[in-house]
């Protein structure tokens, strides 16, 4: 039989009270309260602690302080990541980020969600389900990429805009829900 953290990374139905799930959490916690601690000079420590905290990262990235996730070991980061102040990734699901993308400030990633039927959502079981986005991507302030978009390489997420569907490459997207607003050459 699955524990609930499998059928969590695998997008079922699971319960989040689960102790292993709850200690994780507590891990993750624990990290990214250190990590928000940290002083501006501290440059070497954050390096350290974002490498402790996401499942894989490049050799470069950097993350303004205060950042904050469920779990950290489900977020996937390529080379020369950087996201600006006060992100939140809800990484119940894999979040896997290609090379060269920059997130500004406020941007909320959620692999995480709930049933729509409130009796089933009431019991307490929740599901993810993955994000992915591609390499040399700028995601503008306060956007939100919902549970299980794509989106492709080079595309700009303008800042404000709420993606709710998949993203092709070489575009620029924006407004609530999110639609391509022009071509990039
Ligand atoms: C990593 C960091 O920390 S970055 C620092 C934080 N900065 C940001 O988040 C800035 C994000 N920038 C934006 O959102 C910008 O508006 C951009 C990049 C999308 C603008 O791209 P441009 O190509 O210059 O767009 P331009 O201003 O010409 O507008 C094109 C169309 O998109 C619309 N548009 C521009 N921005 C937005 C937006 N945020 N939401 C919805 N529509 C928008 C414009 O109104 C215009 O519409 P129209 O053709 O009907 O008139």
């Amino acid at each position: 039989m699955k524990t609930e953290k499998e059928k969590m990374l695998d997008g079922e139905l699971y319960n989040a009270a689960d102790p292993e799930l709850v200690s994780d959490r507590v891990n993750a916690r624990k990290l990214t309260r250190l990590y928000n601690e940290t002083l501006e000079t501290d440059l070497d420590k954050r390096t350290e602690l974002l490498k402790e905290l996401f499942g894989s990262t490049g050799e470069s990235l950097y993350i303004e302080p205060t950042f904050r996730c469920d779990y950290g070991s489900n977020i996937h980061v390529g080379e020369n990541f950087y996201a600006n102040f006060d992100c939140v990734f809800l990484d119940v699901c894999e979040i896997r980020i290609g090379d060269n993308c920059f997130v500004a400030p406020g941007v909320h990633i959620y692999a995480a969600t709930h049933p729509l039927n409130a009796q089933e959502r009431i019991s307490g079981v929740e599901y993810g389900i993955p994000v992915t986005i591609g390499d040399n991507v700028w995601i503008g302030g306060r956007a939100v990429i919902n549970p299980g978009v794509k989106i492709g390489n080079n595309v700009v997420v303008a800042s404000g805009a709420v993606v709710t569907k998949d993203v092709p490459d070489n575009v620029v997207v924006g407004g609530n829900p999110a639609r391509v607003i022009k071509a990039i050459d």
